[in-house]
């Protein structure tokens, strides 16, 4: 029978299925950051439990980390805890942990696929959301939470049930100007932060094929956004040249076989998807979220929206709440929504292309005068040399940006990096609830090269007509 890919990757990692259809599923990749693993460790602790496979761990410390003066440890008492517990339970059980200052150290979405450590064809589960990110690379890959992460490090297995499956199948060229981030916010935009919910969802058709390995990451990234607990797209040529040559990735005949197996990865001809959602690609014109949700998100050429024309009440009053935390008022146009601070960073958006782009509209300009701080947080220490490589530090310091040390950074308000009350910003990250960033502060989601725009034209612009 003709199977898709989610039903591929579900299959091959079935170990048990009882009657009801919950299966145990067997785990091949667990990435372990800071914030979700210390109760997990300490539960393993408590029951007298080692991790069943300890090599199929990989772990790094991203949230808490601070991206400036390493040199002189983590000053938030919170934060040095979080990092040095994980420091610790790593090294009690021989787990590989990147460490703050090792330069392969980055948001744990960026180095799996960096290191290979995340393969196609693979279970690949993290205590975070956005796992889904890894879904890129043709794996099934989905966030857990503690209780979880402790399962799957005494048993290397979680119990779980199938979801419902959902093609979004995107076709044409992207226009001239937007990103594999601008599509997946219209998407969001189209079906909704609840449209997912469910879901496993593949991303397919030819713009899908057409983006890079990253931009495939950016997209599946905000899978989770839409509401699915995993994004994934088939594996096809560029899937496996990405890997060729990664530390962790197979050689020699291991390799060939590999690419054997990875190239059975997609979606057979006849196979069938619970939902199908249809996308243009030509209908996507450069994304900015104006609200408190990723789905309130409009073009750039857009207005604030007016609650007074939403006839839906619950609709209207959540417009209302957000438009009142945003400090927005109706029908103003998003060009004319002036910025505070700019974040490029994210596991989002601080890929190596992600830099390169915001840096080709920055290359020669200033960031505006009204604009308080402009940072660009590259994704990992090994982005960060790339870039580096490039003289993409170069041209941002140039500019007034800031070069940071790789993290979370501002995606979150985790670490010293966040906005003040009422600050606002625009950020390639992909959360926009209030707080996110900061208390009070106020989040507008964009790709890198809008986010280096608005950095220079102290306000939302659209990049497509930037010089
Ligand atoms: C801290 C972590 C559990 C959380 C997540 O699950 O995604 C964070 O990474 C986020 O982006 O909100
Ligand atoms: S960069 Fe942001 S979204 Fe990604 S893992 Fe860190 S906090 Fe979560």
């Amino acid at each position: 029978m003709a199977q898709t890919l989610y039903d591929k990757l579900w299959n091959a990692h079935v170990v048990h299925q009882e009657s009801d259809g919950t299966c145990l599923l067997y785990i091949d990749r667990h990435l372990v950051h800071e914030v979700t693993s210390p109760q997990a460790f300490e539960g393993l602790g408590l029951a007298g439990r080692k991790p069943w496979r300890i090599s199929a761990n990989l772990a790094v410390a991203d949230h808490n980390v601070p991206t400036t003066a390493r040199a002189e440890g983590i000053t938030d008492p919170i934060s040095r805890l979080q990092v040095d517990t994980l420091d610790q339970n790593c090294e009690k059980y021989g787990i590989t942990e990147f460490r703050m200052n090792d330069t392969r150290q980055g948001i744990v979405h960026i180095i799996g696929p960096e290191q290979g450590a995340t393969l196609p064809g693979m279970t690949v589960v993290c205590g975070d959301s956005h796992t889904s990110t890894h879904g890129a690379l043709g794996t099934l890959a989905f966030g857990i939470g503690t209780s979880e992460v402790e399962h799957v490090l005494a048993t290397q297995t979680l119990l779980m049930k199938k979801n419902k499956s959902m093609l979004i199948k995107v076709e044409g060229e992207l226009p001239f100007g937007c990103t594999a981030k601008d599509l997946v916010l219209f998407i969001i935009g189209k079906i909704g932060t609840a449209g997912g919910t469910g879901y496993a969802i593949e991303f397919g058709g030819s713009t899908i094929r057409s983006l890079s390995v990253e931009g495939r990451m950016t997209v599946c990234n905000m899978a989770i956004e839409a509401g699915a607990r995993s994004g994934m797209v088939a594996v096809d040529q560029k899937t496996i040249d990405y890997f060729r040559g990664r530390p962790y990735a197979p050689t020699g005949v291991l390799w060939d076989q590999a690419v054997q197996y990875w190239s059975t990865l997609h979606t057979d001809d006849g196979a069938q998807f619970d939902r199908v959602v249809e996308i243009n690609a030509r209908d996507v014109m450069p994304q900015v979220t104006w609200g408190t949700s990723p789905e309130m998100v409009l073009s750039v050429d857009g207005r604030v929206p007016d609650p007074d024309k939403e006839k839906d009440d619950v609709r209207r009053s959540g417009m209302e709440r957000a438009l009142q935390y945003m400090g927005l008022k109706p029908n103003t146009p998003l060009v004319d929504i002036p910025v505070d601070r700019i974040f490029i960073g994210s596991c989002t958006n601080a890929r190596i292309e992600d830099l390169r782009a915001a840096a080709s509209v920055a290359r020669g300009k200033r960031v505006a005068s009204s604009v308080k701080q402009a940072m660009v947080v590259p994704g990992s220490g090994l982005v960060k040399l790339q870039a580096e490589r490039e003289g993409l530090d170069k041209i941002f310091l140039e500019a007034g940006f800031e070069w940071r040390e790789p993290g979370c950074s501002m995606c979150l308000a985790m670490n010293a990096d966040r906005l003040e009350p009422g600050e606002r910003c625009a950020s390639t990250s992909n959360r926009n609830f209030e707080g996110r960033q900061g208390q009070g502060g106020r989040t507008h989601l964009v790709s890198p090269a809008m986010a280096a725009a608005a950095a220079i034209a102290g306000h939302f612009v659209d990049v497509r007509n930037f010089r």
